[in-house]
């Protein structure tokens, strides 16, 4: 069915104050968690679509999407999910897809930390089963893809380079993982300041295989808890965090600096996702 922004204004109205609030004070008591959230709704929307199939535990006749390789240890921010779908029950039984929640989650996040808002189109139908599978397939990008794989990946899901480009720009909040981004700061190209490469390294060992492996660094270095475009311009001053920035060269025939002034200025399509 086609989704529509006034879904539940006759079934539920109070279902958005009640998603705010409760991701109000998620973020309010760590910021981070906006990006965590958001980021729950980008690994939802790439498996089987925006269907909630990542929220599923494992049963006895399936093995979910949480325990597959780009979610587990990664993917946050199910406990504010949870207390939000409490919320709402208790506001309209039955009424509101989980789907649904994660979607609007998403939206209140980037909204609270100073981004761009936008009204989400509602109905999702929540999905009654999940596969590890589907997760571990490599639709998910990986942040040791290829230029040329991470395109594909987004024109499987109908995004254009543009989309990527634009959507990237969510790496502006939030953290990362030092098995995510070592590559990246020990591989001195000129894509990297070298001293803020050396300051990435300080928390992140060379060698891998450690409990320092989970260290986090926040993924844009000056205003980590706001959700500005400074992940273009960290880029462009060769202080980026891991995703694009590998790939980021004047030269680059496809992400060039061009491209992405021009991101600066458009507004970030974070409504990309969301149909
Ligand atoms: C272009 C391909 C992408 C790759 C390869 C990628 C990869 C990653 C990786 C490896 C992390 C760190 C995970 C960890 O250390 O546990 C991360 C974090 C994050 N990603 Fe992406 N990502 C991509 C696109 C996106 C998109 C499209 C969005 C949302 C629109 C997004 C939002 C985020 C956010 C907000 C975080 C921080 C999460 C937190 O702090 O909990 N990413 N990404
Ligand atoms: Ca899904
Ligand atoms: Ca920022």
């Amino acid at each position: 069915a086609q989704l529509s922004e006034n879904f539940y204004v006759k079934k539920c109205p109070s279902v958005f104050n009640a998603v705010k609030s409760v991701v109000h004070s998620a973020v309010a008591k760590e910021a981070r968690m906006g990006g965590s959230l958001l980021r729950l709704f980008f690994h939802d929307c790439f498996v089987n679509g925006c269907d909630g199939s990542v929220l599923l535990d494992d049963t006895s006749s399936f093995k979910g999407e949480k325990t597959a390789p780009p979610n587990s240890n990664s993917l946050r921010g199910f406990d504010v999910i949870d207390a939000i779908k409490s919320k709402v029950e208790a506001v309209c039984p039955g009424v509101v897809s989980c789907a649904d929640v994660v979607a609007i989650a998403a939206r209140d996040s980037v909204a609270i930390l100073g981004g761009p808002y936008w009204k989400v189109k509602l109905g999702r139908r929540d999905s009654k089963t999940a596969s590890f599978n589907a997760a571990n397939s490599g639709v998910i990008p990986s942040p040791f893809s290829s230029l040329s794989d991470l395109i594909s990946k987004f024109q499987a899901q109908g995004l254009s380079t543009k989309d990527m480009v634009a959507l990237s720009g969510a790496h502006t909040i939030g953290k990362a993982k030092c098995s995510t981004f070592r590559q990246h700061v020990y591989n001195e190209t000129n894509n990297i300041n070298s001293l803020f490469a050396k300051a990435r390294q300080r928390n992140c060992p060379r060698t891998s295989g450690t409990i320092r492996d989970n260290n986090v660094a926040v993924l844009d270095f000056k205003t980590p808890n706001q959700f500005d475009n400074l992940y273009y311009k960290n880029l462009i001053n060769k202080k980026g965090s891991f995703i694009l920035t590998r790939f980021y060269s004047v030269e680059d025939p496809q992400i060039h600096l061009l491209e992405l002034t021009a991101t600066i200025k458009r507004p970030l399509k974070m409504t990309l996702l969301m149909q």
